[in-house]
């Protein structure tokens, strides 16, 4: 299925609608379960979800699980660690309960040691979701590279075939550093929701051809949750070339 693309005038717009959105899934989780188990990517990411949500105060933030959808083999205070950049914008002002946040294991990470690495993040998705199925998120939110990857699941990369783990090791990343770890698809077309947030005209070609170019089987493109929905929330300038068909707006 198609995923539901919703463009906003600039950054502001869109970090308040997918704060909003953020809010709903939050309630609709814990209602259902008791419980939010997120994922998140790096990059630019991070900024733009924290910017309204790190001030939202009708969010049990305790009730949240957070995990990463990759990581960079880097310490914990290392500028390229994934970890850093969500703990910095977001983690550090919202009452998250510290045993809550499950980033990868430091030792492994500076150790270069993707495989170890990978394996012990598989145990802490094993430890909250169980071992016996693959988990199920309630949310992951992914950022978009410009060539088109998501996650450390790069173009052409022989993870994308990846069946079997739910975590992967990365050690040749075209976008350094090349050591990773990476959340596989079978796992993020296991969530309920996966939305994907990115913003700026340097994603507008990249955005017109994962939104209206299906055919070119991109790592985006393969984000297609079995039995869940996919979203995209973009500002204006990386919707800048989709046909106005493509996208609606988002109602706060
Ligand atoms: O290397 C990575 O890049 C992607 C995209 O980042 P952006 O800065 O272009 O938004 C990110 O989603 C991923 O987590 C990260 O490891």
């Amino acid at each position: 299925m198609s995923p539901t693309v919703y463009a906003f005038d600039n950054t502001d717009a869109l970090s308040a609608g997918l704060n909003a959105f953020v809010e709903k899934v939050s309630r609709d989780a814990i209602a259902d379960h008791g419980k939010v188990s997120v994922a998140i990517s790096g990059g630019s990411l991070p900024k733009l979800l924290a910017k309204d949500l790190k001030n939202n105060k009708n969010i049990d933030f305790s009730k949240w699980h957070m995990f990463w959808a990759d990581e960079r083999c880097v310490g914990y205070d290392d500028v390229d660690s994934n970890y850093k950049e969500v703990k910095t914008q977001l983690l550090d002002a919202i009452p998250i309960p510290a045993s809550h946040i499950h980033p990868i294991q430091e030792a492994a990470a500076i150790a270069k040691n993707t495989e170890a690495a990978a394996q012990d993040y598989q145990k802490q998705l094993e430890a909250f979701f169980g071992a016996s199925s693959l988990p199920r998120f309630d949310l992951i939110l992914l950022g978009m590279g410009p060539d088109g990857h998501c996650c450390s699941l790069f173009p052409g990369h022989p993870l994308l075939q990846e069946t079997h783990r739910w975590v992967a090791p990365i050690n040749d990343s075209p976008k350094p550093p090349p050591e990773r770890i990476t959340l596989t698809f079978p796992v993020v077309n296991h969530a309920r929701l996966v939305a994907f947030v990115t913003a700026g005209e340097g994603k507008q070609d990249m955005v017109q051809k994962i939104i209206e170019q299906p055919e070119l089987n991109l790592p985006c493109q393969r984000v297609q949750p079995t039995s869940g929905s996919a979203y995209w929330f973009i500002d204006q300038a990386a919707a800048g070339q989709l046909k106005p068909s493509s996208y609606g707006r988002y109602k706060l």
